[in-house]
């Protein structure tokens, strides 16, 4: 007789994902090796999980602070397979001190961008720019899986991951690449490769003013600082740059809203700057503003052209049985067909403002005339 039950734990915990209750013990790890967090993992309405304020704080404070002995370092940016290989390290590495930072990652079933799209779905892309970038990191994952022995690699897998170089499969590769490019950051002072615990926990949010400050001295460590007030239980954003929808779908997995913007914003691979030959991710939101009129009626050719040529595919898919999804990639196919709609409206959005320039145009010259 006598003795109390024991407290049930909260249903919070009963119900948390694996990855979840990873994310809180990377909190206290990071907290335990002397770093400063005011925030929280959680997730939002939408199951989507970020880090929310846990306190308030003003603008210029720190967010969170991060020791450096919590960086996983991947090394220098010129290599593709150093945040995959520095990521699957830690991830066959028993007892690695990076433990609860890897079991925090989303799992397979959650994570997707360029490196694990599936084969299937590569033709949906509809720009050789994207499907080309999306085979080339492909082909140099199984080159690695295939243990390709290159000289002038830095890193090989059974370097990396010792015996389970044997068992590896294609698809835990591509999941690592997925995982770490989607979420290693680089820049100033040191040019590395940098996974961040917590710091990566950080969902995009365009023009997020919080920014990024590291390795300064006297205080070396990795901390994020306020650009606005941010209230207790506001979600912590980051802006992972300026990028278009099908920047963010094929690095990050997500749209970035580009439908929304006025005018509506096209895709980096539809835009008057971008230029494959450069191999550069960013193209400025700058809509095309024609000095004369002949720009404006070429801008307007090149735009009809390329509404035309996806037209036509439109009119071919139309005549075969619609895109199945691959099991665990069905959010995937779904956020590929909206990219597909949101292209087409973008592309529509701005034939029509550039034809309502000329017809301004035209107009201002009738009555400058008529005036004469
Ligand atoms: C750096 S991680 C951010 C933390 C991540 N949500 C998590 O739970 O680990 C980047 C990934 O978060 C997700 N993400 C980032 N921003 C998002 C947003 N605005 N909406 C939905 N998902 C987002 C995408 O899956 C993206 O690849």
């Amino acid at each position: 007789a006598g003795a109390a039950p024991a407290p049930a734990p909260a249903a919070a915990t009963l119900s948390k994902r694996p990855e979840d209750v990873a994310a809180d013990e990377l909190v206290a790890w990071v907290l335990e090796s002397g770093g400063k967090a005011n925030v929280e993992v959680r997730r939002n309405a939408a199951g989507v999980r970020g880090l929310y304020a846990s306190r308030d704080i003003a603008a210029g404070q720190d967010i969170y602070s991060i020791p450096l002995s919590c960086i996983l370092n991947a090394g220098d940016m010129q290599d593709f397979s150093l945040p995959t290989l520095a990521l699957l390290r830690e991830m066959h590495t028993p007892c690695s001190r990076f433990s609860a930072y890897v079991r925090a990652m989303p799992p397979p079933a959650h994570q997707f961008n360029g490196c694990n799209l599936p084969l299937s779905y590569v033709s949906l892309l509809q720009s050789s720019y994207w499907e080309e970038q999306v085979m080339t990191w492909r082909s140099l994952l199984t080159r690695l899986l295939g243990g390709e022995l290159n000289d002038s690699a830095a890193v090989l897998l059974p370097e990396a991951v010792g015996r389970a170089a044997d068992n590896m499969t294609l698809a835990e590769l591509q999941y690592a690449c997925s995982l770490a490019s989607s979420r290693y950051i680089t820049g100033e002072p040191r040019q590395r490769m940098l996974l961040v615990p917590l710091f990566d926990m950080a969902n995009h949010r365009p023009g997020c003013p919080h920014a990024v400050r590291s390795f300064e001295r006297p205080d070396p460590s990795f901390r994020l600082v306020a650009g606005e007030r941010i209230r207790s239980g506001q979600e912590v954003c980051y802006s992972y740059g300026d990028m278009a929808d099908d920047v963010a779908l094929v690095h990050y997995g997500i749209l970035a809203g580009g439908r929304h913007t006025d005018p509506p914003r096209l895709l980096m691979v539809d835009h008057h700057l971008f230029d494959p030959a450069a191999g550069s991710n960013l193209v400025p939101p700058l809509p095309f503003e024609p000095t004369t009129d002949k720009e404006r009626r070429r801008e307007l050719k090149r735009l009809k052209a390329r509404l035309a040529e996806l037209r036509e595919l439109d009119r071919q898919a139309a005549a075969q049985p619609a895109p199945q999804p691959e099991p665990g990639y069905e959010h995937a196919l779904e956020l590929l067909l909206r990219l597909q709609v949101i292209r087409r409206e973008a592309l529509e959005a701005e034939i029509t403002r550039l034809g309502a320039l000329g017809k301004a145009a035209k107009m201002s010259k009738a009555r400058a005339q008529s005036e004469l």
